[in-house]
């Protein structure tokens, strides 16, 4: 049976078992169960704080999980990322009082706040700068007004938190994150993960592409093909009048209005989109 670890609360843990549910998994809780039983398809799933999720997978207790790229690299665990998730984007950024630092070489001597102390040491290594991290478990934006630190390294994304204590960023990102499915690192090849990473795939895809139908009249074929070449190839079926064809193809779902604006420009007409549930690529 293959045990997956899922984040239990946090900014990741909803998605994840959202994501989970539409690629065919059980993920409803009576109550507060750390663990969940998926006998359908032979996986059980531990729920444990996201910050943890890395070191039980990186020991090899668990086969896989999902966290956040930033807390997989803060942990420093042997463990790898198979899958981006495209959900909890954020990015790791240094903040202050405006004014006050500009740059991760004005970080000599100061004082730190960080709930990512791991990922902050590495980074600060990597820049010859030895500065005092202050390490805080959250709410790390109210530590300069507090007079704790100076400077503040944690995750953005809105930036409004920031913004609200009056910081302002600087520097450049010490990193972009998003949700990750992780392995142990030189974890043996396992059909069971491969069943779920395509499955967690295919709920990317369905939730990234839509299918787009339309009628065309064939000698524009061409330069709708061009428009719309699917992901391989789009499907092209006769019609009743032999001067036109029936079109369907995969389109980016943000590429939507544009597509259709200009299929309909071309002289393509019934364009029709459809979103896809679920997929196999
Ligand atoms: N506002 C946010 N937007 C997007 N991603 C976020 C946000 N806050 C945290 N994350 C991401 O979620 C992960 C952190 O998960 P965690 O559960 O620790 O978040 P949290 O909501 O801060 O939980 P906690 O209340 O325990 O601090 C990281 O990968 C981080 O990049
Ligand atoms: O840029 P924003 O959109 O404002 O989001 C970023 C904030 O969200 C998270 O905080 P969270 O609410 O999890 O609280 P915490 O700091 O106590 O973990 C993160 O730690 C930042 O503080
Ligand atoms: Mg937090």
């Amino acid at each position: 049976m293959l045990r997956i670890a899922v984040p239990n609360k946090g900014a990741l843990s909803e998605a994840a078992s959202a994501m989970l549910r539409e690629a065919g998994y059980q993920q409803h809780r009576q109550s507060k169960e750390l663990l969940l039983d998926d006998p359908t398809n032979n996986v059980q799933f531990v729920f444990l704080r996201p910050r943890d999720i890395a070191l039980y997978v990186g020991a090899g207790t668990l086969d896989a999980g999902i966290t956040g790229r930033d807390l997989l690299q803060d942990s420093g665990a042997p463990a790898d990322e198979i899958l981006q998730l495209g959900f909890a984007r954020s990015t790791f950024r240094f903040a202050a009082f405006p004014g006050t630092a500009a740059s991760v070489a004005d970080l000599q001597g100061r004082r730190i706040a960080t709930s990512y102390s791991g990922l902050l040491g590495k980074h600060l290594a990597e820049h010859g700068v030895s500065a005092d991290v202050v390490h805080l478990d959250g709410a790390v934006e109210t530590a300069v007004a507090l007079g704790i630190a100076d400077v503040i390294a944690d995750v953005v994304e809105t930036g409004t938190t920031l913004r609200a204590a009056g910081l302002e960023i600087f520097g450049e990102p010490v990193m972009t994150s998003e949700a990750v499915l992780i392995r142990r690192a030189g974890a043996e090849p396992s059909s069971a993960v491969d069943v779920l990473v395509r499955r967690l795939q295919g709920v990317l895809v369905a939730r990234q592409y839509v299918i787009v139908d339309y009628d065309c009249p064939r000698e524009i074929l061409d330069r709708a093909c061009a428009i719309t070449p699917g992901l391989e190839s789009p499907t092209v079926s006769p019609l009743a009048d032999p001067d036109w064809v029936a079109v369907r193809a995969m389109v980016k779902a943000r590429q939507t209005n544009q597509v259709m604006d200009d299929l309909y420009d071309l002289g393509a007409r019934a364009i029709m989109v459809t979103s896809i549930h679920a997929c196999r690529l």
